[in-house]
């Protein structure tokens, strides 16, 4: 599905990544942990076509993207959410989860209409279904009109997950995706994580600092330290890990 090849990323003198690999396996969620400044976010950068390795691959479905601009990794069905919400905050939710589906159909659409003259209507129809199917599984449907900044904390980073969603991505990387939250908006948010994973079999790769959260949901963790990656494997035994225990877990408790 996807996978990392020896990743190298520097920005002057800082050694971002430094020799990343992993695979994330198909239908299942991995996370990428790390102290703060580990390289996760340049990591996640790297992977969605933000910013442009020094050295190694990103390979999506057998293919190598590492070239590839943002937009295009999007169209082949690798979709994002970002550490601070990036919604537009005076459109409603509607509006903004509709963004994301006009995100993946592109191409469908211009296709449709080069070949098919008439396949448009059905494009937009296909497109509002799986914007109200979106709507409706993420229980947001009594605040389809409401303007994203009129939203609570945890619900506009519902908000922003459905539009990834609307993407129907088969790759969806979540960038810290209960930092600020509160423990029910937590407890919510994990369940709609494990929902996308068992209802839409999507592969999921997250950055998270909750280790709760990472130990719950998540069948694989990555560990990164210093750009380097320390261990890599199931979360009961990365928790076990000497190198993370001293790098992360032990700093942390
Ligand atoms: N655009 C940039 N320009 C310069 N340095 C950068 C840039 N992005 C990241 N870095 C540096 O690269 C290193 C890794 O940063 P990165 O943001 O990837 O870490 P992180 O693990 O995501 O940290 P955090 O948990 O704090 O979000 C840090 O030393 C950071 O200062």
């Amino acid at each position: 599905m996807l996978a990392v090849q020896d990743l190298y990323l520097s920005f002057g003198g800082i050694k971002a990544l430094q020799g990343v690999s992993f695979a994330a396996q198909p239908g299942q969620i991995t996370a990428i942990i790390g102290p703060n400044g580990a390289g996760k976010t340049s990591l996640f950068n790297a992977i969605s076509g933000f910013y442009r390795p020094d050295n190694g691959k990103v390979i999506f479905d057998g293919q190598d993207i590492t070239a590839l601009r943002p937009d295009k990794r999007a169209e082949l069905g690798i979709a994002r959410t970002f550490q601070n919400i990036a919604l537009f905050r005076g459109m409603s939710v509607l509006d903004n989860i509709k963004l994301g589906a006009h995100t993946r159909l592109k191409a469908g659409v211009f296709d449709a209409l080069r070949y098919f003259g008439r396949a448009q209507a059905e494009e937009l129809e296909l497109r509002a279904d799986i914007e109200q199917r979106v709507i409706e599984f993420l229980e947001i449907d009594h605040i389809r009109k409401a303007p994203v900044s009129a939203l609570p904390y945890g619900l506009q980073k519902r908000v922003e997950l459905g539009r990834a969603l609307a993407m129907r991505p088969r790759l969806l990387m979540l960038d810290e995706p209960v930092a600020g939250m509160n423990r029910e908006e937590t407890e919510d948010m994990a369940r709609f994580i494990l929902d996308v994973q068992e209802e839409f079999g999507t592969t999921i790769l997250l950055v998270e600092h909750d280790m709760h959260l990472v130990m719950d949901i998540c069948t694989h963790v990555v560990v990164l330290n210093f750009g380097a990656q320390i261990a890599s494997g199931p979360p009961e035994t990365v928790r076990m890990d000497a190198a993370v225990i001293e790098a992360y877990l032990g700093a942390a408790a």
